[in-house]
Order: structure tokens, then sequence, then C-alpha cells
């Protein structure tokens, strides 16, 4: 009997490193994606995602807010749909590496003795991208239902402000459409020029870094990230770029900040100017009162997870604060206690046993906020 070689059908897949979990393994599969700025590729977690919201039985809407940038939502529809629908918002790219500098090729997802896995997002933000997608995969295997309608949606571009990615959506239809009353993002749970106008924002880093402030939310940072400019070592340089990124809590008069800017550049003499490459003047904060019915059922599942929360102003800035400026509440969550932030740092790596744990945290967390009963925002 002639074996028809088309019937030989080679079944090759990805390898599961036996034994160990599978949320782990869609993990480190997730981490492997090199979504990596500044050409991240967005088609292979476009692939993934589709093959995930295949695996959930869950529909999947893709918007492409601009060429090469496209934001997907998954959903869970309610049983009352007409209620506000909870946002699971998670960002797919991430930020370059000085692989020269890291213990391990860092988009290997190398899994160390001790369980800890290391690459490019395992904290910021491919984590909590899966412990979303395998909460609500155990939450429908379940046979669970909830209220309101779940979306999960994966925006691009967070690590370059958002621009092409949040900013844009959040004006768009689609998004209205969402029918949105509350949303997650990432965060993180810790149990736990020349010289002169160089010297005006070092100096003003070095008081705000005195300042008593009970985190580092509270403190406008300072950090001269880029220096460009000079053609040769023995010519006196036309002109010098430096680039500083400040990160400016939401309770600073932002005009006032300004003024400040201009004063130090007048101070600095002829020809010192400056520009934004990135402002966001929007400061709309979410409210975490006892009183607000999201804050309320949020820290109460919380706790009854044995979670103490530290709430805080987050010192670095994330696409909820897109979400935020159209006047929704967003909480930003990572549930990564007992480790070290190494977001955008050298050897980010998330333990897997901590990993895992995010998971039952979402499908605490998850129903709880689906099921939110009706609340004014909702007529
Ligand atoms: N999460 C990024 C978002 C961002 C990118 C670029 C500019 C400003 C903010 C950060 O905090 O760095
Ligand atoms: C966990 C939040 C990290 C800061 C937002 C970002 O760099 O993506
Ligand atoms: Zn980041
Ligand atoms: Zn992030």
């Amino acid at each position: 009997m002639e074996i028809d070689c088309t019937s030989l059908v080679l079944n090759v897949t990805s390898q599961a490193t036996s034994g160990e979990d599978p949320s782990v393994n869609l993990f480190r599969e997730y981490l492997r994606l090199r979504t990596v700025h500044p050409e991240p590729d967005y088609d292979a977690a476009l692939r993934f995602l589709d093959r995930i919201a295949e695996e959930l039985g869950l529909p999947m809407k893709k918007i492409e807010v601009c060429p090469g940038r496209v934001v997907s939502i998954m959903t869970w529809q309610g049983t009352n749909p007409a209620l506000k629908s909870i946002l699971l918002n998670s960002h797919t790219d991430v930020v370059p590496v000085y692989q020269e500098h890291w213990k391990y090729d860092a988009f290997a997802a190398v899994k160390d003795a001790e369980g800890n896995i290391f690459a490019r997002g395992t904290q910021d933000m491919k984590c909590v991208t899966i412990q979303y997608i395998q909460a609500i995969r155990r939450l429908k295997a379940e046979g669970r239902k909830c209220m309101r309608t779940i979306h999960l949606m994966f925006v691009p571009d967070e690590e370059v402000g958002g621009h092409k990615g949040m900013e844009t959506f959040v004006k768009l239809p689609e998004f209205q459409k969402l029918n949105i009353g509350f949303a997650l993002d990432e965060g993180k749970l810790t149990k736990n020029l020349t010289r002169s106008i160089i010297n005006s924002f070092l100096d003003f880093r070095e008081k705000e870094k005195h300042r008593s402030c009970f985190t580092l939310g509270d403190v406008t940072t300072v950090n001269m990230t880029m220096v460009k400019g000079g053609v040769a070592y023995n010519v006196i340089p036309a002109e010098m770029d430096v680039s500083f990124d400040l990160r400016i809590p939401p309770t600073v008069n932002l005009q006032e900040f300004e003024e400040q800017i201009k004063k130090w550049c007048k101070e600095a003499g002829e020809g010192i100017t400056y520009e934004f490459a990135q402002k966001h003047m929007n400061q709309n904060l979410t409210s975490t009162d006892d009183s607000d019915p999201w804050w309320k059922t949020f820290s109460t599942t919380c706790k009854a997870m044995n979670m103490t929360l530290e709430k805080e102003i987050f010192p670095a800035a994330t696409d909820s604060r897109f979400i935020r400026a159209v006047g929704l509440p967003a909480i930003g969550f990572s549930p990564m206690n007992r480790t070290p932030i190494l977001l955008h740092d050298h050897n980010e790596y998330l333990n897997e046993q901590v990993f895992l744990k995010g998971i039952q945290v979402y499908e605490n967390l998850v129903p709880a906020l689906a099921n939110v009963p009706a609340l004014p925002c909702d007529t």
C-alpha cells in the first residue's frame, strides 16, 4: 500500500519542557517572541494571540490604529452585556537590552535551578498577559459565568509612549464600543548643557532625592538619559543635545514646573532651548477610596487573599494614563511579590512560583470585578 505523502503529517511542536506547568511553558514561549524595540516582531505576537483566542474560544477583534500597529481584543461576553465592562490591558512590546550585561540570552527565557525565569518582559509585562489569559482559561473551564463582559486587550508601543497604540486607540469608536467601566493594567505589588543646564536639572534631582517622601512616586524623578552632539575630540560642538527623563507626580503643578525649566534655560545663557519629546498634561487620578465600588472590590478581594496593599503613585508611566485621561478608572497592578524590581533593567526575571501565584490572584480578582453589581455609571 502506497503511503500517500500528503497523508504523512509531520507533527512537530515545540517540545514543552517535560513536567513544567503549562502556564509556565506558555509564559516562556511568549517571552521568546522578540517584541523588542526598535523593531518589535508584532506579527509573531498577533499569531500567538490568535492561537490563544482559538484555544479559549473567544472572539478576537483587531484594530490597526496605525500602519503596522494593531490593538487586539479578546472578549468574554458577560451575562448582562448592558453593564460596563472590565478591561484587562497589557502591552506586547518590551524595552531593548544590553545583552552583554545579561547572564543568559534575554530572549531565551532560561529557567535556572531556583525556577527563576530570565528574559526581557518577565516583569514588564509579559507575566501579566499570560496570567490574565490563564486565569480566564481556568474560569471558563470551571464553567464560571460573570455578569460584566471582560475584554482582554493587547496593545503595541507602550514602551515608546503609546502614541501609535493606546493614545490613538482611546480616541476611536472601537474603544467607546468596549463600554469600559474599569481597567486593570501593569503596576507592581511589593511585600515590601551644557554644564549649567545640566547642573540645574541635577541639582533639582538632588533636592528631590532628599525630600522626605513616602514613595518614589511622590517625587519628581530626573534622569539624564541621552547626550548627543559633537563631531570630533578637538572641535567645540556647534550644539549639544541633553535629554532628561522626568517623571512628575500628578500632584505637581505642571505649568509651574515648565516655568521653572524656562528659568533654568534663561539662566544657562543664550541659545539654550528646550523641547518636550513627550508631554502628557492630564493628571486624572483613579479613586482608591473605600467609597469607590471598584477600589472597594479590588482591595477587599486582595485582602481576602492575605495580600497587604500599599497604595502608591507609580514612579513610571503606563498606558493607563490615556484611559484615565478619557475619564475612566484604571488601577496599575502586577502580582509580583518578593521580587526585586528589575523592569527595564539587566537580568529581569520572575520566579515561576510567583508567576503561578499571580494567575490565582487574577482568578479571584477578575470575577470579583466582573460581578460588581450595577452602578450609576452603568445607566
Ligand atoms: N512604561 C514606559 C512608558 C513610557 C515610554 C516612553 C516615554 C514615557 C513613558 C515608561 O515608563 O518608561
Ligand atoms: C510595571 C510598570 C512599568 C512602568 C511602565 C512601563 O515601563 O512599561
Ligand atoms: Zn516598561
Ligand atoms: Zn510595561
